[in-house]
């Protein structure tokens, strides 16, 4: 260890050395001169010292801070208070110890010297009082008093400085002690007041919250009767706020006649009347009570309560709002009027609500469902789409065959594969070889469905291979296919198309069975086939799976057998069943329109027997089945489940995927049909009313132009793929609307429908009848009839490019220059030009342009050669030339000529 002198030490110290030696004496260390080495020991004995005198020792547990504050308070009247504040702070050093002693620790070599520091700024002015004692003990007797000032100013300078030191020495304490003591006191005093203002604020919230509902509550019901009314039904809380909410509240919930009129300005000032009235009655004006209901008739209720000579407060419970919350059944169509008096308000109030929603309509006018439901959920109803008045419930009504039998019935089979992997040719082979009469010529063109007996029994194919069909079938609703046999050809194995086929018939749950068909080929795999099915999540039997593969060739029928085997066996498993002994169910396969027969249509029966003479409803059409004949066009008296037969005797083409159902009652068929026409139609006319309504608004908006179409084909294939290519031709500029289409002839109600809606009438493969030409004629309908649907295409996209507004374009088709300007009285500037360039017409436009730059733009007034008039004058000749409303002519000029040619665009 280095040894230090006093000096040194009072070097690192930073005070003087004489001041140092001086305390260490005092300490009890005995050294001589500043050049005395301090010991480690006399260092000790220096700071237990310094301690001891300044309480920092380890005795001084306690720290007492008072500080008194004294303050004078002036009153109203001027007389005075006095005010003493005082704060006693004890801090226990103890208690903190453990708190702080890490920090203390930190701190304490700091607080050495500082006190250390004092200590020796003490000792300093204890020296220099001690030098002037001396200097006063020579000085002569009248100074001594002054000496002795000076001792008592030195020895109160040295008690100051001590006890500026403790109190420095006290305060880092403190401010160290307050640190934490603080956060704990901020603590506690923070729970304290947070407990303290917590339940303040609770009550304060919680009035607030109470308010704030009140007013939001009020709000609500001014606002929106009729919804406020619901949610009271809905949520008896809100019903118990309801309660309590003041009066004005509970009486807005009036009903729904008057609860319209929530936010007219009509309203404000009825519920400022109606306060004020309220406020009089308070008063004890009954009278007045009686003068107030009765201005509104409806307040039946209350007022009753009222004679009974109740007084109206606001914690009693309010009579429940009189508007009730209906459930309004919607049906698809449904005129303005109609749905006022569902709703029991008057037509107006449907007309106001459809204006607050932008659109204008009539007592008469028909809304559609989406557009109703709304309007009910507006007058804060509930809307229901409606069955109540479909016929379609007589349905249900009257039968019940369910203690009637069920009896197997043959699987209806769907072929699905890949193109050119061999469907045709499987289900021709199966037909060719296993239909009932065996021979080609018993073959029927039409016919969708066909039926083949096996050694295993009947199976029913569905004639429309490709899933394709499948699909647009099960889209319709219409489950009709029991197992589907996927072909997948063996050279060739798993294609795009066999993976859609696998997806489509795994999502309808239908179970599969593989033909891996051309197996006669040389190049034939099945191995591979069977793999990459495997890939596709197809496992076969043999593979532990539940999809039989079976082998076989569409050309030599190798293997047909055993695949229909097989067919039967996953029939077997649904143990597919249904009644006999009952009227018909079944579903439309194929409909068209046959010019000799009329609308005939292959049905599957899936359910009962058909019988000849039965009356049918398939869709919207309706009829007594007048003949009836099976693929082999062999006339049939019944047919009875899996049974494909193709009828005659409906009164439309229905569509494919069309339910159909016997109805004994044929009045009730008919009625249903025709209300599912109307209701087609009236739904069509509806959406078309809405579409005018938006297109109006758009006209005027962009210049869209809508080209209104009626579509009516021969068979539904057609009339998809039309409608389909005519929408597929709106621009940007011209929509196209097919606001009605169907399958048939134009009729006379096609023909109403076009003039109603402007519509121009599109035929394929159809003509009109007489009386629909007599009234197309009449109104003026354009109608045109097709036999090639590309020309339907074609023609209405010529029609469409007439439509667009025609481009204007500049045509600059000659240039002149002003070689002569002559004036001449009346007439003004004449330019003796000569054409440079091009010709230059007596209608054409003018750009005059000096020294390039345009500086008029206008038309020709007159073009002269010579002296006369002339039409045109070409390059190389001169011409006089004058500018309408232009004298401002001077030579050099140049006149830009052109023309505006107006350019029909196509699409
Ligand atoms: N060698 C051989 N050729 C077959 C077999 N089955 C079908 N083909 C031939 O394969 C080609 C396509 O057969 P289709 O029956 O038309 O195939 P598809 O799957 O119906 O084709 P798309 O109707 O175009 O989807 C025809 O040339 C058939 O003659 C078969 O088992 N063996």
């Amino acid at each position: 260890m280095t040894k230090i002198t006093v000096s040194q030490f009072a070097r690192d110290l930073n005070m003087p050395a004489d001041t140092l030696l001086e305390q260490l004496r005092s300490a009890g260390v005995e050294l001589n001169s500043v050049d005395d080495i301090v010991t480690p020991a006399a260092k000790k004995k220096l700071l237990d010292k310094l301690q001891s005198s300044h309480g920092t020792g380890s005795a001084a547990k306690k720290i007492t801070l008072t500080r008194r504050k004294t303050s004078e308070i002036r009153q109203a009247d001027g007389s005075r208070v006095q005010v003493e504040v005082r704060k006693r702070r004890s801090i226990s050093l103890d208690a903190q110890k453990s708190a702080i002693e890490q920090r203390k620790a930190e701190d304490l070599a700091a607080m050495k010297k500082a006190a250390e520091e004092e200590a020796a700024r003490a000792a300093q002015a204890a020296k220099a009082a001690a030098e002037a004692k001396l200097a006063e003990e020579k000085a002569q007797q009248e100074a001594k008093a002054r000496a002795e000032a000076e001792r008592k100013a030195a020895a109160e300078a040295k008690a100051k400085a001590e006890e500026r030191a403790a109190q420095q020495q006290a305060q880092a304490t403190e401010a160290q002690a307050q640190k934490s003591a603080a956060a704990a006191k901020k603590v506690a005093d923070e729970q304290a007041r947070q407990e303290a203002a917590e339940q303040a604020a609770e009550e304060a919230r919680e009035a607030a919250r109470r308010k704030a509902e009140e007013e939001a509550q009020a709000i609500s019901a001014m606002l929106n009767r009729p919804r406020k009314a619901m949610r009271a039904e809905a949520a008896p809380e809100e019903k118990v706020q309801t309660k309590k909410a003041p009066k004005k509240e509970s009486k807005s919930s009036t009903p729904s006649r008057r609860g319209d009129r929530a936010d007219s300005g009509f309203t404000d000032g009825a519920r400022g009347r109606r306060s004020a009235v309220a406020e009089e009655r308070r008063g004890g004006g009954a009278a007045a009570a009686e003068q107030e209901d009765g201005w509104r008739a409806a307040g039946g209720r209350g007022r009753n309560r009222n004679r009974g000579g109740r007084q109206r407060q606001q914690q009693q419970p309010r009579p429940e709002p009189e508007f009730i919350s209906r459930e309004i059944h919607v049906p698809e169509t449904i005129t303005v009027a109609d749905l006022a008096h569902k709703m029991s308000v008057k037509a107006s109030e449907v007309i106001k609500r459809m204006m607050m929603l932008g659109q204008m309509v009539t007592i008469n006018q028909v809304l559609d469902q989406e557009t109703a439901m709304i309007v009910v959920e507006e007058l804060g109803h509930k809307a229901v789409v409606a069955k109540l008045d479909d016929p379609e419930t007589f349905l249900e009504e009257g039968f019940d065959f369910s203690d009637v039998p069920l009896v197997p019935r043959a699987p209806v089979v769907t072929v699905m594969g890949h193109v050119d992997h061999g469907k045709t040719s499987l289900l021709d082979y199966i037909r060719r070889s296993k239909t009932a009469v065996g021979e080609a010529g018993g073959i029927t063109q039409h016919i969708g469905a066909y039926r083949v007996k096996t050694e295993g029994g009947w199976m029913t194919f569905l004639d429309t291979p490709g899933h394709e069909a499948f699909t647009a079938m099960r889209a319709r609703g219409a489950e009709v296919t029991d197992v589907v046999i996927l072909v997948v050809a063996s050279d060739d194995g798993v294609m795009p198309q066999t993976r859609e086929a696998i997806s489509h018939a795994k999502a309808a749950n239908v179970p599969m069975v593989v033909a891996i068909n051309k197996i006669d080929k040389p190049e034939a795999n099945p191995e591979r086939v069977k793999q990459e099915l495997v890939a596709e999540g197809v496992i076969p039997e043999e593979y532990g799976g539940d999809v039989p593969f079976v082998p076989v060739s569409a050309k030599t029928g190798q293997g047909i057998d055993d695949l229909l085997e097989n067919v039967l066996l996953q029939a077997e498993i649904l143990e597919l069943k249904a009644q006999e002994d009952i009227p018909a169910s079944g579903i439309v396969i194929e409909a068209q329109l046959d010019r000799g027969r009329g609308p005939v249509a292959t049905i599957l029966v899936q359910n009962g027997t058909l019988r000849r003479t039965d009356v049918v409803l398939a869709g919207a059409s309706y009829g007594r089945v007048r003949a009836m004949v099976d693929e082999n066009n062999q006339a049939v008296e019944a047919a009875g489940p899996s049974y494909p037969v193709e009828i005659q005797g409906l009164s439309d083409v229905p569509k494919a995927g069309d339910e159909v159902q016997v109805i004994p009652d044929e009045r009730k068929a008919r009625e249903i049909a025709l209300f599912r026409q109307g209701k087609y139609r009236d739904v069509k006319l509806a959406r078309q009313q809405a579409a005018k309504l938006e297109s109006m608004f758009d006209n005027i908006q962009e210049g869209l132009q809508t080209l209104a179409l009626i579509v009516k084909t021969d068979v539904q294939g057609s009339l998809e793929a039309l409608v389909q290519s005519l929408q597929k031709l709106s621009t940007d500029e011209v929509r196209v609307d097919v606001v009605y289409s169907g399958v048939g002839g134009v009729s006379e109600s096609d023909v109403n429908l076009a003039t109603a809606s402007n519509a121009v009438i599109i035929g394929f493969n159809v003509r009109a009848d007489v009386q629909a030409r007599r009234v197309a004629e009449t109104n003026g309908i354009d109608m045109h009839f097709y036999n090639v649907i590309y020309d339907a295409i074609d023609e209405v996209k010529a029609a469409m490019s007439g439509m667009l507004a025609p481009e204007k374009r500049e045509d600059v088709i000659g240039m002149v220059e002003v070689r002569e300007v002559y004036t001449i009285s009346r007439i003004g500037k004449v330019a003796g030009c000569m054409v440079t360039e091009g010709v230059v017409r007596r209608d054409s436009s003018i750009r005059q342009l000096r020294n390039n730059v345009v500086i008029w733009t206008g038309a020709l007034d007159s073009l002269k050669r010579f002296k006369d008039d002339a039409r045109e004058v070409r390059s190389g000749f001169d011409c006089g030339i004058t500018l309408r409303g232009n004298n401002d002519i001077e030579i050099g000029d140049q006149f830009e000529v052109f023309e505006i040619k107006e350019i029909a665009r196509s699409l």
